[in-house]
């Protein structure tokens, strides 16, 4: 049977709309073209390690508008069992409004909308397909009363955790994070979070060992084109980036922590599911979009052929 991943997290649709310039205040201007995508760091997450072959199960929320069908429609047809996803009376999806100016500038609104509802008791409810997954992947984008608890879930049933601390709170209490067995921050969420530079590769280490030094296990920096650094008590493993035409890097973290996640409760070590989600990130932005350039298990290894990996 395929490793079993629940995703407890958001789910966004992107409202893009291409400009010929940004609408000053009060004006009302004229577009030229307008995209209706899916998306959220969750949902985001969910279908990369679908697209690899993981069976995956989402704890989500939507809102009673003509959204909330269309998000279920798209995480079923990649496959994602949605039975733990809540429609939330009286509240609208999660929404991004995303405006992009012909030089590639963007200005983005987030509504959380139904995310904010994700709660403790959604955890509860999922219990027993929770407590049959190989791993639970987390994100910042629903309530940290909810991250705790379902960090907490793991630890108690022996179900490894994995949070993106994404996007970056500063709220977020590393304290309540007993027994979560991968922290994966980007370089800005780990300076927030350590209070410390990473600037540089030694800045990285040293904010990295801060963590771990406050309870942290195994800390996960993704350096963008620098590929990642996997930092433990005992060890620092840095993962070399997978040099490509870049073309669109939206979504790369999130295609790196959900092809983690499939590579790890794959079975692969940890340093392998490294360096497999590198190459997966690497060639999600050789595509345009977000979950339209994640990979499928065949489109994948065709990409690894062509590097001389497997
Ligand atoms: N230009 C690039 N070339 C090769 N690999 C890249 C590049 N950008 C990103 N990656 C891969 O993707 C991973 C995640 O990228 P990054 O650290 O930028 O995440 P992020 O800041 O969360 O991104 P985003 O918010 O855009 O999804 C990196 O660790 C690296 O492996």
């Amino acid at each position: 049977m395929a490793d079993r991943i629940a995703v407890v997290g958001s789910n966004m649709v992107d409202l893009v709309t291409y400009v010929n310039r940004m609408p000053d205040r009060g004006e009302t201007l004229e577009a030229p073209d307008f995209v209706l995508g899916f998306g959220g760091k969750g949902a985001n997450q969910a279908v990369a390690a679908a697209r690899l072959g993981a069976q995956v199960s989402m704890v989500t929320c939507v809102g009673d508008d003509i959204f909330g069908p269309r998000t279920r429609q798209n995480l079923s047809d990649h496959g994602i069992d949605v039975s733990h996803l809540r429609c939330v009376e009286g509240t609208p999806s999660g929404v991004a409004p995303i405006f992009v100016a012909p030089d590639g500038e963007n200005a983005i609104l987030i509504v959380k909308g139904a995310n904010a509802h994700l709660s403790p008791a959604d955890i509860d409810a999922a219990a027993a397909t929770l407590k049959g997954c190989d791993a639970i992947l987390l994100q910042l984008e629903v309530p940290l009363d909810t991250v705790y608890h379902a960090v907490a879930f793991g630890a108690r049933h022996g179900v490894q955790t994995i949070l993106n601390p994404a996007p970056a709170d500063p709220e977020l209490d590393l304290s309540r994070l007993d027994g979560l067995d991968w922290f994966c921050p980007n370089e800005s969420e780990l300076a927030l979070l350590s209070g410390m530079p990473t600037d540089t590769d030694a800045a990285v280490l040293a904010a990295a060992r801060s963590l771990i030094k406050r309870g942290i296990r195994n800390v996960i920096v993704t350096l963008g084109a620098r590929g990642a650094r996997l930092v433990t008590a005992e060890d620092a493993v840095q993962i070399a980036p997978v040099r490509v035409e870049a073309v669109d890097t939206t979504g790369a973290g999130d295609a790196f922590i959900g092809s983690f996640a499939r590579f790890l409760s794959g079975g692969a070590t940890p340093q392998q599911a490294l360096e497999r989600a590198a190459r997966y990130a690497a060639h999600s932005i050789t595509g345009r979009g977000t979950q339209s350039s994640y990979a499928d298990t065949e489109t994948f290894g065709v990409f690894c052929r062509a590097l001389g990996e497997n």
